[in-house]
């Protein structure tokens, strides 16, 4: 079983946001930054969190902020980016526009670990998630040499490695809902005031 102080949490906060038009993480649900949520939500399960964002007003949270180490290339090298500043070797990766996340999620990703696996990702309503998954921080090694051959679809990468999705229940789907749209935000918000 793997414990606490073996665990990093890192937010991926980057992006172009062109879908949005504004920085996702800083969306307000219930007057609280969406950010926030994947920080609270993180919190009780990790030693450390990492901000991974080249948006110095992250710095506002208080935690490790890391800009990306390539700009523009997505989600594999902003998860790559993380897990060079991680320093444990299970790390919860988390998106920064999931803002109905709950830690019993996160948790259900730390029990399946095992020696086999070096990606496990949440598979809810038929969709693997791979920016709700714990990583291994040696798949650094796998993302950077995709990362070299200009290859930037993060699943590719994940299938790259040794994965295994864990199954949500259907009533726990709507909790990994991700805002991409005014239109999702819109649901979001009706869901949390449900
Ligand atoms: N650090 C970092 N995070 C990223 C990068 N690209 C996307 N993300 C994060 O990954 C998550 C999913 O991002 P997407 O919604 O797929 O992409 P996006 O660029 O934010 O938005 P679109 O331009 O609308 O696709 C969000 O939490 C983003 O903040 C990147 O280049 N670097």
């Amino acid at each position: 079983m793997i414990e606490k102080k073996d665990i990093t949490g890192i937010i991926l906060a980057g992006g172009k946001s062109t879908r949005m038009g504004t920085d996702k993480g800083f969306l307000l649900l219930n007057k609280k930054p969406f950010v926030q949520y994947s920080i609270d939500a993180l919190k009780p399960l990790v030693s450390e969190i990492i901000i991974v964002s080249d948006n110095s007003n992250y710095d506002t949270f208080g935690l490790k902020r890391i800009n990306d180490s390539i700009k523009d290339a997505g989600p594999v090298a902003g998860i790559c980016s993380g897990l060079e500043a991680s320093s444990t070797a299970y790390n919860l990766v988390l998106s920064c526009d999931v803002p109905l996340i709950t830690s019993k999620i996160l948790q259900k990703l730390i029990d399946n670990v095992d020696d086999t696996y070096e990606i496990i990702q949440i598979e809810s309503n038929g969709k693997t998630m791979p920016l709700i998954a714990l990583y291994k921080k040696q798949t650094k090694n796998t993302f950077n040499k995709l990362i070299q051959a200009d290859e930037r679809r993060l699943r590719i990468a994940v299938n790259a490695c040794q994965f295994k999705n864990v199954v949500l229940e259907e009533e726990n789907e709507v909790l990994t809902m991700n805002v991409n749209t005014q239109n999702e935000l819109k649901i979001v918000e009706d869901e949390y005031n449900h």
